[in-house]
């Protein structure tokens, strides 16, 4: 418990910290604290807003346009080192690295890409660990129309889903806010392509480092400039965060990772749902859809044999009917793992189960598996290079806010 409250109460790396997630509730007297020379560690300029920025530039000497300089090179041009900030006078970049600040951008250990066009890349991080982003292009002829980044936000996760191999690769931390930040940048130098859409899926529970996530979410919409409306943040459960993001009335789409319509079949799937009851985490979500007027989205991984009849579907209709209104189901057929004996529906399954729910009048989707030749699971590539260790009681890590 205690490493992970260490993790998000204090900052780390970084003096320039408002005490609100990411810029939503900025303040002139955050600003005012800025004070970059006193930390000799390095600092960190990725996931800075402009209005910090400028008061950094300020706090040098410099005029604050240099400021928006910085926030240009760093989130336009993406570029990773200071001294390639060439339009910044030569003294400014020195001072600034000579006080400890950096960019804060990973190098790209691993690319694999799959016929569909689907990139999984490896970032590796200050600390040498692994972790997982994914580009997600969708084509029209030849013409790339939207283009999803997958961003993890802890290195591995605790919460041990059955069939999902980022649990089985054990938990060492939470991500910070620019390590989140520059995942999406890493996928736009990829595919030379501005990114449009975001969902936290990849490696780890966003719940877990709500503070985080919210900073990089911040930075994202106003900084990198993609629309709330086009960020999902995807959680199979943390008791107590779906009310505190409700509080933030974010635009963007809450996805809740559900797996199953009842509490006992939950439970042998998702481990971490004895701590969160089912009824719980529904009441949650009905709140969360009073509280913002955003529809929430339901996740459910279709395991063959397991969770995938037509009498579990008819059950979910019931559950999401008793539930209130707003609601749609994304169901995604199971990507094989080494480890487990779950094994992926057949296609006639998957349509009787999407029957099932239509025919109930609750909408449905099937995510078509991207990327199925390069490791598609998250957290399978990250496993092939490394493992961390698993976390005894995951529930007892402090929700990191
Ligand atoms: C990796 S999780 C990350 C976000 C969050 N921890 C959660 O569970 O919603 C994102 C989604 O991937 C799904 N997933 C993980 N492993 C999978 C697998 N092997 N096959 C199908 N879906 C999987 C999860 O169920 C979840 O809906
Ligand atoms: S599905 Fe999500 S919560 Fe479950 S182990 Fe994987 S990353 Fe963690």
């Amino acid at each position: 418990m205690l490493a992970l409250v260490q993790n998000c109460s204090t900052p780390l790396t970084r003096a320039v910290r408002p005490h609100t997630y990411g810029t939503y509730a900025f303040t002139a007297k955050a600003c005012a604290s800025i004070s970059p020379r006193a930390n000799s560690q390095s600092q960190v300029l990725l996931g800075l807003s402009e209005n910090e920025l400028k008061h950094l530039a300020l706090d040098f000497g410099q005029e604050p346009y240099r400021g928006k300089q910085l926030h240009h090179f760093l989130y336009r041009r993406k570029l990773r080192e200071i001294q390639d900030f060439t339009q910044l006078p030569q003294q400014f970049r020195n001072t600034l690295e000579e006080a400890g600040w950096k960019v804060g951008r990973s190098p790209i250990f691993e690319t694999v890409t799959s016929a569909d066009g689907t990139v999984k890349l490896l970032l590796k991080l200050e600390d040498n660990r692994l972790i997982e982003t994914v580009g997600i292009p969708v084509m029209d002829d030849t013409v790339l129309t939207r283009l999803t980044a997958c961003v993890s936000s802890q290195v591995g996760c605790p919460l041990r889903c059955s069939f999902c191999a980022t649990g089985k690769g054990g938990y060492s931390r939470n991500l910070q806010r620019h390590e989140i930040v520059e995942q999406v940048l890493a996928i736009e130098e990829v595919f030379k392509h501005r990114v449009s859409n975001v969902v936290f899926m990849g490696m780890g529970e966003p719940m877990l480092n709500l503070k985080a996530v919210l900073e990089a979410h911040s930075c994202l919409n106003k900084d990198v400039q993609i629309g709330q409306r086009m960020i999902t943040i995807s959680t199979v459960g943390v008791p107590n965060t779906i009310k505190k993001l409700a509080s933030y009335k974010l635009q963007s789409t809450l996805a809740v990772s559900l797996h199953a319509p009842n509490q006992k079949l939950r439970e042998t799937i998702v481990p971490s749902a004895k701590s969160y009851p089912l009824d719980a985490l529904m009441l949650d979500c009905r709140n969360y859809f009073r509280q913002t007027n955003r529809r929430v989205s339901f996740e459910y991984a279709l395991l063959a044999g397991v969770n995938d009849s037509v009498e579990h579907a008819a059950e979910l209709a019931e559950l999401l009917h008793g539930s209130g209104s707003g609601y749609h189901v994304n169901l995604i057929p199971f990507n094989p793992i080494e480890g487990t004996e779950y094994k992926r529906p057949s296609k006639i399954a998957v349509q009787a189960f999407s029957g099932a729910l239509e025919s109930a009048k609750i909408t449905v989707s099937v995510r078509h598996t991207r990327g199925l030749d390069a490791n598609a699971a998250c957290g399978q590539l990250r496993n092939k290079f490394q493992k961390t260790p698993l976390v005894n009681n995951p529930m007892d890590l402090a929700v990191s806010c």
